[in-house]
């Protein structure tokens, strides 16, 4: 088979789609804030409360990615991430908010906000009832778009020792986290080949609308969005 070149290839017309909507990510305050250091602690640590919850429900994305493929080296990576998630992931977490004081049982009954609920039920919606290419283009842009985000910071923060996010940065630009989403993008354009333009454009709208959602998150947590009511 021949392997379809890097300007041709799936996840690279996804990533051209939605470049306005990552753009605008990088530029958000939330995150340049992490950046240079000058976000607000307070902000981070709803930020890491409200992530905690997020990965709760996004690892049984993972779960059900195993559940739904047919060969043994996915059902290994989707197994493999499950627990990566649940507990090296997650440990950052854990460790940002026990340095403040805020114990794993605060962590474990904090709430869902209207933005992180939305964004979580779309993804467990869609995947539950779609085929596995739909639950990984819904998955995708949380995974790469970290992992740009990292990198962009860890290249334009300078020194990392001392720095209040400094362990958060490392973590997403690590290389680690970058095969993450290598691996998934490779799987997608191998799964795409053979769809139909139809199934092609379920796909293209998952990856837009989550990426939409990331947006959201990250507006979500700076500004303190939660329930009106
Ligand atoms: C809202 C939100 N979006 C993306 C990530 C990043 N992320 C979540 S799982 C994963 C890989 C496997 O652990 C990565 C990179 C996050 N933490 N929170």
């Amino acid at each position: 088979m021949v392997k379809s070149s890097q300007q041709d290839r799936f996840t690279r017309q996804l990533h051209d789609r939605v470049l306005q909507v990552w753009e605008q990510i990088h530029r958000h305050p939330f995150v340049q804030g992490i950046k240079d250091g000058s976000l607000p602690m307070e902000r981070f640590m709803f930020y890491m409360k409200q992530d905690y919850v997020f990965l709760k429900d996004y690892a049984k994305l993972f779960a059900l990615g195993a559940v739904k493929a047919e060969d043994t080296e996915t059902i290994k990576w989707f197994s493999g991430l499950l627990h990566e998630t649940l507990h090296t992931e997650m440990d950052l977490h854990r460790s940002y908010c026990k340095e403040i004081g805020i114990g794993e049982e605060e962590l474990e009954n904090e709430k869902a906000t209207p933005i992180n609920l939305a964004y979580t039920r779309y993804m467990l919606a869609a995947s539950q009832q779609g085929s596995l290419a739909e639950l990984v283009s819904c998955l995708l842009p949380c995974m790469w778009s970290y992992h740009e985000i990292g990198t962009m910071l860890k290249r334009e923060a300078g020194n990392l020792s001392g720095h209040p996010y400094g362990p958060w940065i490392e973590m997403y630009a690590s290389e680690d986290f970058g095969s993450l989403s290598r691996w998934l993008k490779d799987k997608l354009d191998e799964w795409a080949e053979g769809k139909t333009n139809q199934e092609l454009e379920a796909l293209q709208n998952h990856f837009l609308t989550t990426s939409r959602f990331e947006f959201m998150f990250w507006d979500m947590v700076y500004y303190g969005h939660e329930w009106p009511v």
